[in-house]
């Protein structure tokens, strides 16, 4: 109860002051205790559903046919490669009909692939600070949308592996909702810190960003362009879920600000715009996520997808020079451990 009146009260306090400018600062410190449980998030998921193997939608045709659309800026020739062989990529709307594919054709909820995203991130901040995350600080920036709540996701994991966790949020928690909100109700009911209407503390070994995804509308704006500016001018390297905040993952449309990472876990497939030159410098190196698409879904989409996790949940990916026959390019050596400590940001 007491959390929840310092949830109001800070909600009155941003009303009045502007919580940009007046940082209400720790949401749910250690001893203020839970506010609410978690609430279940509704059950959106049918209770029957059926699987047609056809295509038989517009929807679906439009799908396929965006399949052979090539990028806007292409850079020819180039393909992108796990160890098993080229793997295709994916645009916004191509992910967005996984997305719901996955929920209410097979009923594989909007929850679960965000706790394998999370999950994931974790593990890859963990793989990038040398096996342990024992006592290390990590700073966690997470959006509002479901992006950031596969970043509440990893932030909890870490917390729960011994790693010093700051959450800095983009907004305050009332504007969160959905999945994203449960996410940070259950950070909540553990009495972690969550931190917002500010800038994070400087000194982490690691910043995860998880302010943005595919979701991107525009060119960032607001408390999160803010962040993504701090991040950019921090010493330690950037660990980008699905996409650099900033770029538009279609097209690969660069906007400014956008974050330089120095490793990028994009999730499920890479996506378009990865192609485009342009982002291939602010990705970093490029891994690929897990998050138990199934090889049934992405035959309906027309996706011809390599066993792609067949020995490990996480896997590098690499551009090659496309002989202009796919599958039978040349296969990139598998890298065990691609992700760099050092980051490689130029700005
Ligand atoms: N199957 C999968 O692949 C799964 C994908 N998952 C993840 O979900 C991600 C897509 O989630 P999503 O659709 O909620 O959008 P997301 O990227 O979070 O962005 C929306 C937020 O950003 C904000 N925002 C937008 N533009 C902005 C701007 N210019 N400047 C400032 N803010 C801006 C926007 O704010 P608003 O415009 O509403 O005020 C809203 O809060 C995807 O990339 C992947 O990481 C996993 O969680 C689960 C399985
Ligand atoms: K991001």
């Amino acid at each position: 109860m007491t959390g929840l009146l310092v949830s109001v009260l800070g909600g009155v306090l941003s009303a009045v002051s502007g919580w940009l400018a007046v940082p209400w600062g720790d949401w749910a410190a250690a001893g203020t205790g839970p506010v609410t449980a978690p609430q279940p998030v509704p059950d959106t998921t049918p209770h029957s559903f059926s699987v047609d193997l056809r295509f038989a939608t517009p929807a679906a045709e439009e799908i396929m046919s965006m399949q052979t659309r090539p990028p806007v800026h292409p850079d020819p020739g180039t393909a992108l490669y796990a160890s098993a062989g080229p793997i295709p990529t994916v645009t916004t709307t191509q992910m967005t009909e996984v997305d719901r594919a996955m929920v209410e054709d097979y009923g594989i909820s909007l929850l679960q692939m965000m706790e394998n995203a999370g999950r994931a991130l974790a593990g890859q901040a963990r793989r990038q600070l040398g096996g342990s995350v024992m006592g290390q600080r990590i700073t966690v920036l997470c959006g509002a949308g479901h992006n950031g709540g596969g970043g509440l996701v990893a932030a909890r994991r870490l917390q729960d592996w011994g790693a010093q966790v700051e959450v800095t949020l983009v907004r305050h928690p009332d504007g969160y909702h959905g999945v994203p909100q449960h996410q940070l109700r259950i950070l909540q009911a553990l009495g972690r810190s969550v931190r917002g209407g500010g800038l994070p503390s400087s000194g982490a070994a690691l910043i995860i960003d998880a302010l943005i995804g595919y979701g991107l509308n525009s060119a960032p704006r607001g408390h999160a362009a803010d962040l993504l500016h701090w991040a950019n001018h921090q010493a330690a390297p950037i660990l980008a879920l699905d996409t650099p905040s900033g770029i538009e993952v279609s097209e690969g449309q660069v906007f400014q600000p956008a974050i330089h990472a120095a490793a990028t876990l994009t999730l499920a497939l890479p996506k378009r715009g990865f192609l485009n030159p342009e982002v291939q410098p602010l990705l970093g190196a490029l891994l690929l996520a897990d998050i138990g698409v199934p090889p049934e879904l992405y035959l309906r989409m027309g996706l011809k997808v390599p066993g792609i996790f067949a020995t490990q949940e996480t896997v590098p990916l690499s551009w090659h020079q496309d002989s202009g026959h796919p599958g039978v390019a040349e296969t990139p050596a598998h890298q065990d451990d691609p992700a760099p400590l050092n980051s490689t940001r130029t700005a």
